[in-house]
């Protein structure tokens, strides 16, 4: 597959897997989640690699979720709301290879569901984490809610979701949803040294542990896959598109006549 939304590449047992859209901080549409997908495929199960790196290019974002530009109603892709997302999430999960997130910049929406779900989120003391769903119009009814709530804690998981705030680093490494935070001049070292720690233990029993942890989240699996179809009909109402509409407007959303 040829890649335009994504960089791969991989170096001395490390599969670096780099969102290259930093024009739109590194939104992702329906093609950027199927050369993900690729991308994490190819590194699973390539027996040179031994962790794989997810990071956003540029300076600005690690992430920000879908493109708003791509995004009027249902996405512009594959899957049961345009973006194969349930199949980007297993595949991260799915890998026998840990998976390190490095974060420079917002890790917001679902760019905060991908560090959720890596198996390490190293951190530049600049990092900006939060959700924004309820704002724009969206949620992820999955492991972005209910994993997160693993990670954070039921009240700390909550408060994401339903506030919308931002989070510093600092306070990310303090609620759990980070390993590290380091000054960002000095990220790159960071995760290299954690690669590097990595890649000396067995990697059958790093894959074996992967896959215990996981089965204990994996009834989370059937909630996304249900709960992707109510999120299909969300975003065909008027009160999901106001939230895409005030994002593009660059102002707040009236969700008052929604109530109920
Ligand atoms: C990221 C911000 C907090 C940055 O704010 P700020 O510093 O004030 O800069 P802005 O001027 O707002 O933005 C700069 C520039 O970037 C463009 N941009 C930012 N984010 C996006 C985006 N997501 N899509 C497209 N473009 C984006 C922005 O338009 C500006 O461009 P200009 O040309 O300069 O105007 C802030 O930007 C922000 O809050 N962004 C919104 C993020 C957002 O709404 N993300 C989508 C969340 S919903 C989502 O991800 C659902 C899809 C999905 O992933 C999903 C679906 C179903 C189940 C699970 C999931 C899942 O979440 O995994």
């Amino acid at each position: 597959m040829d890649y335009q939304d994504i960089l791969f590449d991989v170096t001395d047992g490390v599969a670096s897997i780099t969102i290259n859209r930093p024009d739109k901080y590194n939104a992702f549409r329906g093609r950027t989640c199927e050369e993900l997908i690729d991308a994490f495929n190819r590194a699973g199960w390539d027996r040179e690699v031994g962790v794989i790196v997810l990071a956003g290019a540029g300076d600005k974002a690690f992430c920000t979720g879908g493109d708003q530009s791509a995004h009027e109603g249902q996405y512009d892709g594959r899957g049961t709301i345009g973006l194969p997302m349930e199949d980007l999430h297993s595949i991260i999960r799915d890998v026998p290879k840990p998976v390190i997130a490095k974060v420079q910049g917002y890790a917001i929406g679902g760019g905060n569901v991908l560090c959720t779900i890596c198996d390490f989120t190293i951190a530049g003391e600049a990092a900006v984490f939060g959700q924004v769903g309820p704002k724009v119009g969206s949620v992820d009814p999955g492991f972005g809610t209910a994993y997160l709530a693993r990670v954070v804690g039921e009240k700390k998981a909550r408060e994401m979701w339903y506030l919308c705030r931002r989070y510093s680093a600092q306070e990310a490494l303090a609620m759990g949803l980070v390993n590290a935070v380091v000054p960002t001049a000095d990220l790159d070292a960071e995760v290299a040294r954690w690669c590097a720690e990595i890649l000396d233990k067995s990697p059958t029993a790093l894959a074996i542990a992967k896959r215990s942890f996981n089965m204990d989240s994996e009834t989370i699996r059937g909630i996304a896959g249900m709960g992707m179809y109510a999120l299909r009909l969300y975003y065909d109402t008027d009160e999901s598109k106001e939230g895409g509409r005030a994002f593009k407007e660059k102002r707040k959303p009236d969700f008052r006549r929604h109530s109920r």
